[in-house]
């Protein structure tokens, strides 16, 4: 592998660090050990996909805004493409998130600008079939395909999402030969980047700003605009005036994401709630908040994502290069919308810490694995979760300590899912030319031929944790809809039972998708925040 730290990479402007120089409105938590009172119009938390485009919009329209984001401010300077480093200070729990019963590994961002900063750029406008399914199913208003396209169109020209043009790497050709020598669909992936040096470490921050992340984009404008940012500080509760909400209780963290002890209490008239899944509705159990249904954190989804790795007699590099360039459709909706579970087909990058993770071994057995990652390339299912009666997602709980788990059961809805992934990834494989492939199940070895690779996944036993799955998508937790049963926000992100709380994230998903969520995040909460932005200002 090259030696990146011989990259020319400094010398490139770290926006925050001329912010801040500016004068920009930044406190470190780390630093706060008396406690104190702030005032705003809007209290934001969490700066991600949600909080980052809010947080925009309103200070565009002249609304005073404070972000509380648990994570540390990291910008461009910081970011090392060193793995360790990145998973310890840019991703939830350390990267170790998992699913109460350890059946699927959960990888989510934790820094200013959340998941965005660490995510792989793919940018996907959310299926129609899945917007018509949350209106018939959950009754969620005015948010068909042609009520959310202008809201589309508007951030991919605000973070330059357009299909990426240069040649796609090793890894993802693979998608392109498997697809195109089996008839399946295939497709190039639209990215949120300028001037992208191609290097493939987005998931450990990107060190050019090439990533249109929420870091480079709309927080430095809603500092530009006033707002003010309290990082490495942990909204711990809301606090709620009868059937309205009047502020936040923020404890700020220190650099073992430890309270110091100091409170700061934010007074605000609205509030918006942006954590992402999992913690946004941690965070209203914690405050508990009323829900007369018990809903919040219940279906919770994770588009539960099985991988299949292929060895190749050439080098395939699977870390270098944009790390997803082609998708497949083929299978998403292929049995209809809520049929057997549908898959979307990509390629993921695969760095040697990951890597490691992933391929398992000890000893030797390690060792050989990981000296084969240069001819690795490494396809992923992601699964519609959310869609089907017997699939009703995961529910968020609190451990003691107010940390929120997700017990997510894997049942045999994503099961019977998993084995079709399973042998449509090995035939992929063999079909692009690869000698050997192994798909992710604990009793799967390396099989040197299509109908050696059938057989055997045709044999295993399709169980929970087993069956090898991960996700970097999680969803859902607060759903959207009319539909009091099961949802408890309304289509224009209010929360159904306090005034002044808003939610606008991926959290108010009622079901997964079928695509990487950013982009919808992104259209939603540009729309949501905008009608909030007219009503406050009305
Ligand atoms: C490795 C990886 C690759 C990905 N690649 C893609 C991709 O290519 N395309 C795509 O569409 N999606 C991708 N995603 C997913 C996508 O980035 C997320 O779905 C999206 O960012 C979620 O947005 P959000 O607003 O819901 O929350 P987030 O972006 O996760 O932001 C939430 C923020 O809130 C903070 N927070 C939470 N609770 C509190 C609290 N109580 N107090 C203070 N702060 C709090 C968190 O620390 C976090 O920073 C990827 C994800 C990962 C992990």
């Amino acid at each position: 592998m090259q030696d990146l730290s011989s990259l020319p990479i400094k010398g490139i402007n770290d926006p925050w660090k001329t912010g801040i120089k500016n004068g920009w409105d930044v406190i470190d938590g780390r630093t706060v050990s008396a406690d104190r009172t702030l005032e705003a119009d809007v209290v934001i938390i969490g700066t991600g996909a949600g909080g980052g485009v809010s947080a925009e919009i309103l200070t565009q329209r002249g609304l005073k805004v404070i972000l509380i984001e648990a994570g540390k401010l990291m910008s461009s300077d910081d970011f090392t493409l060193n793995e360790g480093q990145a998973y310890r200070d840019l991703y939830q729990e350390g990267a170790m998130r998992a699913t109460k019963d350890a059946g699927i590994t959960i990888l989510q961002g934790r820094t200013v600008g959340g998941t965005t900063v660490v995510n792989w750029t793919s940018s996907f406008r959310t299926p129609s079939e899945t917007l018509q399914y949350w209106q018939d199913t959950f009754g969620v208003e005015n948010l068909l395909r042609q009520d959310l396209d202008p809201w589309f169109q508007k951030m991919e020209e605000r973070l330059k999402i357009s299909q990426w043009i240069m040649p796609p790497n090793a890894n993802n050709d693979v998608l392109k030969k498997g697809c195109e020598a089996l008839g399946w669909e295939w497709a190039v992936i639209p990215r949120n980047v300028e001037g992208c040096w191609n290097i493939g470490y987005c998931g450990m921050g990107c060190p050019t700003n090439a990533k249109q992340s929420m870091l480079v984009t709309t927080l430095p404008m809603a500092m530009n605009n006033g707002a003010t940012l309290i990082h490495s500080a942990q909204a711990h509760r809301l606090l709620i005036d009868g059937d309205t909400v009047t502020g936040v209780e923020v404890r700020p963290l220190n650099n073992d994401k430890v309270p110091t002890g100091a409170t700061v209490t934010v007074k605000a008239k609205t509030v918006i709630a942006s954590g992402g899944g999992i913690q946004t509705p941690a965070l209203l159990m914690r405050s508990e908040a009323p829900d007369p249904q018990s809903r919040v954190g219940k279906r919770t989804f994770l588009h539960p994502t099985t991988f299949t790795f292929g060895i190749y007699d050439k080098e395939v590099a699977p870390y270098y290069g944009a790390p997803q360039s082609l998708y497949s459709d083929e299978f998403v909706f292929k049995h209809g919308v809520d049929g057997p579970a549908g898959y979307k087909l990509e390629m993921m990058p695969m760095h040697p810490g990951l890597t490691g993770a992933l391929m398992g071994g000890y000893g030797g057995d390690a060792r050989n694995e990981i000296e084969r990652l240069p001819n690795l390339a490494s396809s992923i299912a992601l699964l519609r979760d959310g869609f089907h009666a017997d699939n009703p997602g995961g529910s968020v709980e609190l451990r003691d300590n107010g940390e929120p788990v997700i017990d997510y059961p894997v049942d045999d809805y994503l099961l019977e899912g998993a084995k079709r992934t399973h042998l449509t990834m090995a035939e992929m494989h063999f079909a692009a030319g690869a000698k050997e492939i192994r798909p992710s199940h604990s009793h799967a070895g390396y099989y040197k031929s299509w109908k050696a690779a059938k057989d055997a996944i045709n044999n295993f036993a399709y169980d929970p944790v087993i069956t090898g799955l991960g996700s970097a998508h999680v969803m859902g937790g607060c759903a959207m809809g009319q539909d009091e049963s099961q949802c408890v926000v309304n289509s224009d992100g209010s929360y159904k039972y306090l005034n002044g709380l808003y939610i606008i994230d991926g959290s108010v998903f009622p079901t997964s998708l079928g695509v990487n969520p950013q982009l919808t995040i992104y259209g939603m909460s540009a729309r949501n925040a905008t009608a909030l932005a007219d009503k406050l200002k009305a």
